[in-house]
C-alpha cells in the first residue's frame, strides 16, 4: 500500500499481567475510511489506545507519517494531528454544546467557519448549541464527542464504536456524516462490531481476533465474499442480521 498514514508493525501491548495485543500489524492508507472489525474483546479499543499512547506498546512500532510514535506521550501524539473519540462519548454534561467544543479547541479560539463546517455534518448541534450536553440524546452526545475531535484540522480521527447502543435512525445519520467526512482530507479509522453498519462506508477493513489482525484488505472484497464473511465474522453476522 502506497504511503500509509499509519502503520503498526508487530505491536504488543500488556495491561498489567495480561498480554492483550499479540503482534498487531495494521495499515491505514492516507485518506478515506478504514474499518477495524472484531468481536468483543478482540483488542480493538486496546489498539486505538496504544496508537494514542494511552497504553504503551511493549514491542513493535507505531508509525505515523513514517515516524515511530510508540514512545511519545499522548499530548505529543495528539499534537501531530491525531484525535481519539473513545467509546464512552466523553462530553461534559453540565456544559453547553458550544462550551464542549470551545474547550476542545486547544490551539486558539474556536473558529466560526470551522463551527459552520461541523454543523454541515451534524445539523442537530446548531439547534442544541446553547443546551447543556447532558440533556441531549445518546446519538446527539456522540455527535458532540465527534465534533470535539473535529474542531481543529486533524489528519487522523480514531473513532471507537460510535453506533453502539444507538437507534437505527440515529445510526443512519452518523453513517451519512461519516460518508461526508471521509471525502475531506481527514483519514478515519473506525472501530465497529456491526458489519452491516460499515460495509458500504469503509474503503479498507482489518479484522481482529485474539489480539491480532487476522485479515486485511479492501472492504469491497469482503462484502463480495460470503464465505470469507462467515469465516471472519460469523459471530457478529449472526448477531446482527
Ligand atoms: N484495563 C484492563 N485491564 C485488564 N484487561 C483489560 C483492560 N482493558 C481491556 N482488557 C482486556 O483486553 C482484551 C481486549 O479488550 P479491548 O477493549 O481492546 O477489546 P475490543 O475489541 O475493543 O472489545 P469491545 O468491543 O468489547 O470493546 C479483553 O480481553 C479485555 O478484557
Amino acid at each position: 500500500m502506497h504511503d500509509p498514514i499509519l502503520q503498526l508493525s508487530a505491536v504488543h501491548t500488556h495491561i498489567g499481567e495480561y498480554h492483550i495485543l499479540q503482534g498487531v500489524d495494521l495499515t491505514v492508507p492516507r485518506g478515506g475510511l478504514s474499518v477495524l472489525l472484531g468481536r468483543n474483546g478482540a483488542g480493538k479499543t486496546t489498539t486505538l489506545r496504544t496508537i494514542m499512547g494511552l497504553w504503551k506498546a511493549s514491542a513493535g512500532t507505531v508509525r505515523f507519517e513514517g515516524r515511530d510514535i510508540a514512545a511519545l506521550a499522548t499530548p505529543d501524539i495528539a499534537q501531530l494531528g491525531i484525535a481519539y473519540v473513545p467509546e464512552s462519548m466523553a462530553v461534559f454534561s453540565d456544559l453547553t454544546v458550544r462550551e464542549n467544543l470551545y474547550l476542545a479547541a486547544r490551539n486558539g479560539p474556536l473558529q466560526e467557519a470551522r463551527v459552520e463546517w461541523i454543523f454541515g455534518f451534524f445539523p442537530a448541534l446548531r439547534k442544541f448549541w446553547h443546551y447543556p450536553a447532558g440533556n441531549l440524546s445518546g446519538g446527539q452526545k456522540q455527535m458532540v464527542a465527534i465534533a470535539r475531535a473535529m474542531v481543529e484540522p486533524r489528519k487522523l480521527l480514531l473513532i471507537d464504536e460510535p453506533t453502539k447502543g444507538l437507534a437505527p435512525a440515529i445510526i443512519q445519520s452518523l453513517i451519512a456524516a461519516f460518508a461526508e467526512l471521509k471525502q475531506t482530507d481527514t483519514t478515519i479509522l473506525l472501530v465497529e462490531q456491526n458489519f452491516s453498519v460499515v460495509k458500504h462506508l469503509g474503503d479498507t477493513v482489518s479484522v481482529m481476533d485474539d489480539g491480532k489482525v487476522v485479515h486485511a484488505g479492501a472492504m469491497r472484497a469482503l462484502v463480495e465474499d460470503d464465505k470469507l464473511q462467515q469465516r471472519l465474522l460469523g459471530l457478529s453476522l449472526s448477531a446482527h442480521q
